[in-house]
């Protein structure tokens, strides 16, 4: 699956939004890609993540213990994409606005990979890789739907996204003036 089908089942759910957004690093940008409006779709959900499976695959050598998802936006990619994958889907998710993984328990040197969303910045993939090797666990790669820094996030591990695309993202300090001009919004669920 190429880019252009990527973003055409992003713009055919009404996921890419235009206006002014606050996201999880705090920079700005004109253009938020509502995720959740394409997970909301079993049949669309399940054709991005069969391709991201195959590309984990071909990318990925070796046994996968498990796929881990960063909460909220991660959970259902990572479980969609675990199916494929044959791999148990486990999560982390926010305690005291850190990744924790609350519900389970892993062995140590389990070869996990994380699924996300989107990749902005590579924060939150920073801290949920932070989370898993204090664990025991060895990160063989991160993946994601769409990565918006078109390959220049450095996670530390191999990124494999299926889609790139490149949107501007500005310091709130260095905003544009059009993008000044409308109220912000965050649609994300850190620090809420
Ligand atoms: O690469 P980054 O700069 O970390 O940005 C990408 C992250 O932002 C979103 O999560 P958010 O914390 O907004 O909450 P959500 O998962 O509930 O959508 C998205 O799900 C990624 O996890
Ligand atoms: O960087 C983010 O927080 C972010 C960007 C985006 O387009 N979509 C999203 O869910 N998060
Ligand atoms: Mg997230």
């Amino acid at each position: 699956m190429n880019t252009d089908e990527v973003l055409g089942i992003f713009r055919e759910a009404g996921a890419v939004l235009e206006g002014h957004f606050i996201l999880t690093s705090g920079l700005r940008s004109p253009v938020f890609l509502q995720k959740a409006r394409v997970f909301m779709h079993a049949d669309k959900t399940e054709r991005l993540c069969k391709a991201l499976a195959q590309k984990i695959r071909k990318a990925v050598p070796g046994r996968i213990d498990y796929v881990v998802g960063p909460a909220i936006g991660g959970l259902i990619p990572a479980y969609e994409t675990s199916r494929h994958l044959g791999a148990p889907a486990i999560w982390v998710e926010r305690e005291g606005g850190e990744f924790r993984l609350r519900r389970f328990e892993i062995a140590e040197g389990s070869r996990v990979v994380i699924v996300e969303d989107i990749v902005t910045t590579g924060l939150s993939i920073r801290e949920t890789i932070d989370c898993l090797r204090e664990l025991g666990a060895e990160v063989v790669a991160a993946a994601c739907i769409i990565d918006r820094s078109a390959g220049k996030t450095d996670v530390g591990v191999p990124l494999i996204a299926l889609a790139e695309y490149e949107v501007p993202a500005y310091p709130a300090d260095r905003l544009p003036p059009e993008l000044a001009a409308i109220p912000a919004v965050k649609p994300g669920s850190r620090n809420i």
